[in-house]
């Protein structure tokens, strides 16, 4: 082991090896997929094979996969888009449900809505960060037009009952949207045994590069309106020159992910585990935020006793990275809203770590990361 420990997989995973040679040769060759030359044909297969990949990640088949420029223009897209089709289509519906925690970029694109004309309902979670299915059925009504739900919380690594959330939305006609960044790739996801409508997917978070991402959108479900209108790419849903090269990095990640999938889940699990016995042994003592028994396979929300997380990240900030809230409200020294929504009292919160533990971590690493962390929560008390 040698070199700082990067332990914020979940802000952003580090690049396959794979991804990166698939987008290495893909630089190298000029073509844009629409051109009707060899070059462009060349692209466009590259783009296609990716396509696949992502699709057969999910259980989708090839034509509902759009490639975007990540999660956070996927769920722009699932919900603007489902709301522009519903308000030219003639739909009645004006009614959106997203839960108090999910990302930002689904928050910011429902409360967007209000401008015209929808109404936004913000169910809650429990303490245990779980969205509260008795509440959430309350709040769906028959003229719902979309529902949205993460499938695992980026924060605190909680798994989201998806097909539970999708019987209640289909029971009233309501589509549901489900943003997937934080769970593909690491956890079993299939489109159809979830049930939903629409689905975003991000590569950077499944050792893809940044950058881009796809939204999956059933054949069955009413087809959004796109955001990006121009050259018709991407079915009409998503128009620009599809950036090959980093579509066949996603596609190539995607393809990994798929074949190591319980190999990796296993792996991360067990150094989690070992970095936090190692902890324990040394007398750290932890609260873990969210519900233990349904976390993202090595990641983890955790709070030290007695210790401010920001001061102990700035410590470490060069040995063992780690973050104290989502990647997006990293500088800005604001709560999380994802900790607040649970509830979570002040002085926890203050001292919550989100740690994450992957594919290219060794059990020296995790061995390491409590060594050094507990050397600097003793320096600290
Ligand atoms: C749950 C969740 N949704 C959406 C996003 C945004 O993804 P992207 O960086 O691909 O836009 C993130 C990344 O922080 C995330 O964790």
């Amino acid at each position: 082991m040698s070199g700082a420990i990067y332990l914020d997989g979940l802000s952003t995973a580090p690049l396959a090896p794979e991804a990166r040679a698939a987008m290495l040769a893909a630089w190298d060759q000029p073509g844009n997929p629409s051109s009707p030359h060899a070059a462009g044909e060349r692209a466009a297969a590259l783009v296609e094979t990716a396509r696949r990949s992502v699709a057969d990640l999910v259980g989708a088949s090839s034509a509902e996969i759009v490639f975007t420029s990540g999660a956070t223009e996927a769920n722009n897209l699932a919900i603007a888009g489902a709301a522009a089709a519903a308000i030219t289509g003639g739909s009645e519906r004006r009614h959106v449900v997203v839960t108090s925690i999910e990302h930002k970029s689904v928050l910011e694109a429902a409360w967007r809505l209000r401008a015209v004309g929808f109404t936004v309902d913000i169910a809650p979670v429990t303490k245990a960060g779980v969205v509260d299915l008795g509440e959430l059925a309350a709040l769906i009504r028959n003229d719902t037009l979309l529902v949205s739900v993460m499938a695992a919380n980026n924060e605190t690594a909680v798994l989201q009952p998806i097909a539970e959330v999708a019987a209640l939305a289909h029971a009233v006609g309501a589509l549901l949207h489900c943003d997937a960044a934080q769970a593909v790739g690491k956890v079993p996801v299939d489109v159809i045994d979830l049930d939903v409508d629409f689905m975003s997917v991000s590569s950077h978070k499944m050792y893809g590069p940044m950058g881009v991402g796809a939204l999956y959108v059933s054949a069955a479900a009413p087809r959004p309106t796109p955001l990006l209108v121009g050259g018709g790419q991407e079915n009409g849903l998503r128009a620009g020159t599809e950036p090959a090269p980093l579509i066949a990095g996603f596609g190539t990640a995607a393809e990994v992910a798929r074949s190591r999938l319980e190999k990796d889940a296993r792996h991360a699990k067990s150094l989690l585990g070992a970095f936090l016995q190692d902890l324990s042994e040394r007398q750290v003592k932890i609260h873990v935020n969210g519900n233990v028994s349904k976390l993202l396979p090595g990641a983890i929300n955790i709070s030290i006793d007695g210790i401010d997380a920001q001061s102990l990240a700035m410590i470490m900030a060069r040995t063992v990275m780690i973050s104290t809230g989502s990647a997006c409200n990293s500088g800005q020294i604001n709560s999380s809203h994802v900790l607040d929504a649970m509830d979570v009292d002040e002085k926890r919160k203050k001292e919550a770590l989100r740690i994450c533990f992957g594919r290219y971590h060794s059990d020296p690493d995790a061995r390491e990361a409590a060594r050094q962390l507990g050397d600097a929560i003793n320096r600290m008390r």
